[in-house]
């Protein structure tokens, strides 16, 4: 049986995903290093959370195999890998509850449930739910209830809760959905920092848009129906040519510093026709 090396953290070989006759993913095959950090970007069913959801466990390959963190899946149980991946998903997001305080919410994670679950914890767990809420710019948040936080807010306070169990990689999946610009633009902002932090995680980041791909993000993969469009380092994949191949339009690339901004190319002539 293949076995995988011990610095890979994602090691997918032909991995495939089928239901009900329709394969959703792949065959892909896909190497995460220690110290990568890596955006998922693909349309709408392009297959990028049913990737995530086989990197965190949550499903089996169809075919191929799959090893994370070293541990093959289908022959070691989730909890085994529960605490060394940190993962925020928006279907986690719509599973706390509402009157669950902020800090509860963040130290939970190290005993792998979603809200309180014991009446004290220790003063070492409250320092680290502190300091990682901190690493986030949301330790003001700490005694809030999670109902009453805006949408921004509550994707930090996910991501530090994701943080928490120091995790050997980070799973994020669309971190930046539904935030208004500068709500975005301070998430990006706290992504970056923690992506160009040499002790942080490893990370793999699911997107709809490059505006949101946070500087310091080394690797891309795109996706279209399930297949890998291109994959690798990031000034190799997110090129014009191949995204207007995964959102099926011409697409220009910009960049501005370390940032990419994406926008439908303007069919030539197109200007002079509309002020005509
Ligand atoms: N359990 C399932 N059974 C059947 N089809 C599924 C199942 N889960 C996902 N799909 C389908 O697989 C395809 C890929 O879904 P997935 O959620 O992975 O895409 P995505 O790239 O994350 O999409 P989005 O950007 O819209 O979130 C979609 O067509 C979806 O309808």
């Amino acid at each position: 049986m293949r076995d995988t090396d011990p610095d890979l953290l994602i090691d997918f070989d032909d991995v495939t995903v089928v239901r009900g006759g329709a394969t959703l993913v792949g065959p892909i095959t896909w190497q995460v290093e220690l110290d990568e950090r890596w955006v998922i970007l693909g349309a709408n069913g392009a297959g990028k959370t049913t990737l995530m959801r086989v990197a965190s466990g949550e499903m089996h390959p169809t075919s191929g195999t799959a090893f994370v963190l070293g541990e093959r899946l289908g022959a070691t149980s989730i909890r085994d890998l529960s605490t060394r991946l940190g993962v925020t998903t928006a279907a986690m997001a719509a599973r706390v509850p509402a009157d669950e305080i902020v800090s509860d919410l963040v130290i939970s994670a190290g005993y792998s449930v979603l809200g309180r679950w014991q009446e004290t914890y220790d003063d070492i767990d409250r320092d680290q739910a502190v300091e990682t809420l901190e690493s986030v710019g949301a330790e003001h948040l700490a005694d809030r209830r999670y109902g009453t936080l805006s949408d921004g807010e509550r994707k930090r306070v996910l991501i530090a809760r994701a943080l928490m169990t120091d995790p050997e990689l980070l799973l994020l999946d669309e971190p930046a959905a539904g935030l208004d610009l500068g709500g975005r633009e301070e998430l990006v902002a706290r992504l970056s920092t923690l992506a160009l932090d040499p002790d942080a995680p490893a990370s793999v980041l699911i997107t709809h848009h490059v505006e949101e791909i946070p500087p310091g993000f080394t690797h891309a993969m795109l996706l279209k129906h399930g297949e890998v469009v291109s994959q690798g380092l990031i000034d190799d994949v997110i090129t014009s040519e191949n995204l207007s191949t995964t959102f099926s339009q011409a697409i220009t690339l910009t960049r501005d510093g370390d940032r990419f901004f994406a926008r439908r190319t303007r069919p030539a002539g197109s200007h002079r026709r509309r002020r005509a």
